[in-house]
């Protein structure tokens, strides 16, 4: 049977992040794409225009019918907006034995909050530790952790930092520094470094959504955490690198990438 990955995240009107983003890459990536909507934006090129989140219950009943019925390999969280449904998100999590792919959506590309600033300490203490793997990008790292990254040594000790609260494995998103796009992939043991050329690209909207989808795509497929990050690394890369002109702000990345070089 195919593979069923989840995504539980807000809905980008302007189709480049967010549930849009994590569909479009499930269905690059050959598995089933399913959601669960936390909040609704509306949003495009140039920011958030406006942001409204679902209530809890509609959030837990999307989850519950999806659950129950048809099962599901894989779980990739984005914007949560608010403590509660953070809180919410990890309770269902912690009853899955699914893997969980933890992006803690912060702000967005224009700086637009995405996550209620009372929501931080719900992330740390009930949504890391039920990760299998955290994908913060550097300004997360920051807030979550207070550690500051210039450098490629203080990605080991931010991703020190997120382990410290439980997630199985860090992957710190070294994706905002300069040179090469360089992340950090451990489990405190193991440590695994993911470098690809930065491309010289201004549209960029919706790396990290698509990043941890195809991380999630990964496992529900049965690769193991360092080998669903390679891929899903390769596959972001190509997406940047085709990243196209939408509007008159930042574009999306290009989930068909694959589909066009085939064409
Ligand atoms: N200009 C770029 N060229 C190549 N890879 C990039 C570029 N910008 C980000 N990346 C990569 O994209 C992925 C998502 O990272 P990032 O953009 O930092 O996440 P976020 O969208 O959460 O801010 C990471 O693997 C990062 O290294
Ligand atoms: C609904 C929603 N979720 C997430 C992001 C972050 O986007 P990015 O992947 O570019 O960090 C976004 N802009 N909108």
């Amino acid at each position: 049977m195919i593979p069923r990955v989840l995504t539980v995240a807000g809905s980008d009107s302007g189709g480049g992040a967010g549930v849009q983003a994590d569909l479009k890459t499930m269905l690059a990536l050959g598995v089933h794409g399913m959601s669960v909507i936390t909040a609704v934006t509306a949003q495009n090129s140039l920011g958030v225009q406006g942001a409204w989140e679902l209530p809890v219950e509609a959030v837990r009943a999307q989850y519950r019918s999806v659950a129950d019925d048809i099962g599901v390999q894989a779980v990739k969280t984005g914007m949560l907006a608010s403590a509660e449904l953070v809180e919410a998100v990890a309770e269902l999590i912690s009853g899955t034995d699914a893997p969980a792919v933890v992006d803690p959506v912060g702000v967005s590309k224009h700086g637009d909050p995405l996550l209620a600033a009372s929501a931080l300490d719900s992330v740390r203490t009930k949504l890391l530790p039920v990760a299998t793997v955290a994908t913060p990008n550097l300004d997360e790292v920051t807030q979550l952790t207070g550690v500051r990254v210039e450098s490629e040594d203080d990605l080991r000790r931010a991703a020190g930092a997120v382990l410290e609260y439980g997630p199985r494995w860090a992957l710190i998103k070294g994706g905002h520094l300069s040179g090469d796009a360089l992340d950090l992939l451990t489990d405190g043991s193991e440590e695994h470094w993911l470098r690809a050329p930065r491309h010289d690209n201004r549209h960029t909207h919706g790396t990290g959504c698509t990043l941890a989808s195809a991380i999630a795509s990964g496992l529900a497929k049965g690769l193991t955490v360092p080998e669903a990050v390679g891929a899903a690394k390769e596959y972001v890369t190509g997406a940047i690198a085709a990243g196209f002109a939408l509007g008159a702000g930042i574009g999306p990345v290009d989930h068909g990438w694959r589909f066009r070089s085939a064409e």
